[in-house]
């Protein structure tokens, strides 16, 4: 397969659960765009490395655009409106975020989508994120979209209870996940990252996740 052939390529979809579904190279047509704005936010709130209640550094750089961003401490785990390292408010969602964000929702049967929080997620190889659910956002009734660029990497995906099967999932650069309704509280981690190259992304992955926090 020629690297045009792939790129031209219409997205599909892979249904993972009930409520929850792949949608593959969903973003694809849009990475230049979203890899700018993705540029512009960091340029605003840096790349940071947060602190678990439990006192470990998480693997994964974080930041955060909308007008909720998600931050972890000694304290715990919560949405708030300022980075705490700058004491100013998260730089705005970018109109193409939001966009993506509903367009992808709606097209996994959520229509009406409007998220005020995007956690923007810096993979280097070796990075991982650990088995959890996303569960501080005050409305379950909303969905998670979650965007990959750059490298691909192993997405795990189980059910609501941490002992439940996980799936593997390799995610590329475009896909979508979206998982709500029934599934909206289904455990999901990220297998460390492997040592791979991305036109435009290098070694890194920037995984981009939409929530309706407030
Ligand atoms: O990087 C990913 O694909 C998942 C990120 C994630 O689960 C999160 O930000 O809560
Ligand atoms: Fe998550």
């Amino acid at each position: 397969m020629t690297l045009e052939l792939f790129e031209t390529e219409a997205p599909w979809r892979e249904p993972l659960a009930p409520g929850a579904v792949v949608l593959r190279r969903f973003a694809s047509g849009r990475d230049a765009a979203l890899l700018a704005a993705v540029q512009a936010v960091v340029e605003a709130a840096p790349f940071r490395h947060l602190v678990t209640p439990g006192g470990f550094r998480m693997q994964v750089a974080m930041t955060n655009c909308g007008a909720l961003g998600w931050v972890s401490d000694r304290r715990g785990y919560r949405y708030d409106a300022h980075d705490p390292d700058s004491g100013r408010p998260w730089p705005p969602m970018p109109a193409e975020f939001e966009k993506l964000a509903a367009d992808a929702a709606a097209e996994a049967g959520f229509g009406g989508f409007a998220p005020d929080a995007c956690l923007v997620n810096r993979y280097l190889p070796g990075t991982r994120l650990s088995l959890h659910q996303d569960r501080d956002e005050r409305d379950h009734g909303q969905p998670i979209v979650s965007v990959s660029l750059g490298v691909p990497a192993m997405f795990q995906f189980g059910g609501t209870r941490r002992t439940d099967r996980l799936q593997r999932v390799p995610l590329a650069h475009g896909d979508v996940v979206v998982w709500g309704g029934p599934a909206r509280l289904s455990f999901h981690g990220v297998l460390p990252l492997k040592d791979a190259q991305h036109p435009l992304l290098g070694a890194s992955r920037i995984n981009l996740t939409f929530r309706k926090a407030g």
